[in-house]
C-alpha cells in the first residue's frame, strides 16, 4: 500500500495548520531550510482557504508547488468541511486555483503527533513526575476550539501517527461534586462528550454549571474572562471551574495513556494549555492522571508535558515534509495530484 513516506513532495512546499479559530501557514523552500512563517489568519475573516492564501502569499513570495495541510476534522472525500469553522477545503480547487501539483490533507492532531516524535527540551514543560521511555507510544491531546486527540506509535523503525475523534468520546461524573454539577452541563444530542467541557466553549459550559449548582448568577462572559479570573483568584466559581477543568483533562489524559500504553509520554497541546499552564502545574491535573486503580503505579511512571512551542503542528508538518520516510503517514484518499 502506498504511504506518504514512499514519496517526497515538491518544494517550495506550503504547510498549514487550520483550526476552528486560527489558521497558520509557513513556506519551506527546500528540505534543509527553516520554515518561513506567513501571517496568521482567522478562519472567520475569509470565505475560503483560497482567498486567505491568496491574501497572505502575496505577489513576491515563492509560489508553493505542493501543500501539506492539517485540518480540525475527519478527512473524507473531495470536499472536507472543518468541524468548528465555515471553510470547506476542496483540494481539487486548490490544485487549480493556486497552481499546486500535490496536496496532502491530514488531521490537525496528527500534525501535533508528528511534532512530539522528537520534541526539543525547550518546547516542553513537564507536569509532575515520570520519564519518557524512548520508542514507546505517545499521546497528544489539546483543548482549543475543540478537543484534539491523537496517538503516536513507534513500529518497525518509524513513527506512525494515529488520528481520531477522541474529543467526542463520552465523559461521566466520578466524585460527589461531579454529580452535583453534571445535571447542569449542556449535553450534545443528549450525551456528555469530552468536548462539551474540555475546550474553549466547554470552559463556559462548566463555569455556568458550577454557578447553577451553587445557585449563583454567572457574572463572567467568556472563557478568557473565566481563566483570567481563575488564575488571579478573583472569582471563586472561576477558580473551581479551572480546578475541575484540570481534573477532567487529567482524567482524559490518563484514559488516553491507558489506551495507548503511552510510556513515551502524554503531551498537551492546543491553544488553551499554554494559557492555563499555572493551573495545570497545580496538583489536580496530575493527581487525576495518576488516579487509575489498579494501574496508579504504572501511571506514576508516565510523564506528562505541556507543549509550549507556539506553532507545534507546523513544526510537526515541517519535520514530516523534510523526511517523510521516517514517518508512516497514510495518504490513501487524502492526497490529490494534478
Ligand atoms: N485566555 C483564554 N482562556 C481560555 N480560553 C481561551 C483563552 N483565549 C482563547 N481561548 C479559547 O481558545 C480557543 C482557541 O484555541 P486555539 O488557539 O487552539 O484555536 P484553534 O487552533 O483554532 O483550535 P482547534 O485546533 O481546537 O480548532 C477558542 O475557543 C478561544 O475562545
Amino acid at each position: 500500500m502506498p504511504i506518504a513516506s514512499d514519496q517526497t513532495f515538491p518544494f517550495p512546499l506550503l504547510i498549514g495548520d487550520i483550526g476552528g479559530t486560527n489558521a497558520r501557514f509557513a513556506l519551506l523552500d527546500d528540505a534543509k531550510s527553516e520554515p518561513r512563517q506567513l501571517p496568521p489568519v482567522k478562519t472567520a475573516d475569509f470565505e475560503t482557504i483560497e482567498a486567505a492564501l491568496k491574501s497572505i502569499l502575496g505577489l513576491n513570495a515563492a509560489r508553493p508547488r505542493s501543500a501539506i495541510l492539517a485540518l480540525a476534522g475527519p478527512i473524507q472525500g473531495d470536499e472536507v468541511p472543518l468541524t468548528n469553522a465555515d471553510w470547506v477545503i476542496r483540494p481539487k480547487d486548490m490544485l487549480a486555483s493556486l497552481g499546486l501539483s500535490d496536496v496532502l490533507l491530514i488531521n490537525d492532531f496528527e500534525a501535533q503527533a508528528l511534532a512530539v516524535a522528537a520534541p526539543a527540551d525547550e518546547d516542553l514543560v513537564q507536569i509532575g513526575g515520570g520519564e519518557i521511555l524512548p520508542h514507546s507510544s505517545r499521546v497528544v491531546l489539546g483543548p482549543g476550539t475543540g478537543l484534539g486527540v491523537a496517538g503516536m506509535v513507534f513500529a518497525q523503525g518509524i513513527w506512525i501517527p494515529v488520528p481520531g475523534e477522541g474529543g467526542h468520546v463520552d465523559i461521566g461524573p466520578s466524585t460527589e461534586r461531579d454529580f452535583q454539577i453534571w445535571p447542569f452541563l449542556e449535553p450534545i444530542e443528549g450525551r456528555m462528550a469530552r468536548e462539551q467541557i474540555l475546550c474553549g466553549r466547554g470552559i463556559m459550559n462548566l463555569y455556568r454549571a458550577v454557578c447553577a449548582a451553587d445557585g449563583i448568577d454567572p457574572a463572567l462572559k467568556d472563557q478568557a474572562e473565566v481563566t483570567t479570573a481563575a488564575l488571579s483568584g478573583a472569582d471563586a466559581a472561576a477558580v473551581e471551574t479551572l480546578s475541575l477543568f484540570s481534573t477532567y483533562l487529567g482524567r482524559v489524559a490518563g484514559d488516553m495513556a491507558l489506551i495507548f500504553m503511552a510510556r513515551g509520554g502524554v503531551f498537551l497541546g492546543g491553544g488553551i494549555t499554554q494559557k492555563i499552564l499555572p493551573a495545570l502545574m497545580k496538583p489536580e491535573f496530575r493527581a487525576a492522571f495518576e488516579d487509575k486503580a489498579p494501574h496508579s503505579a504504572l501511571m506514576r511512571t508516565i510523564a506528562t508535558f505541556a507543549v509550549v512551542h507556539p506553532m507545534a503542528a507546523l513544526a510537526g508538518l515541517a519535520a514530516f515534509a523534510r523526511r517523510p520516510g521516517t514517518f508512516g503517514v497514510a495518504t490513501e484518499g487524502r492526497r490529490w495530484r494534478s
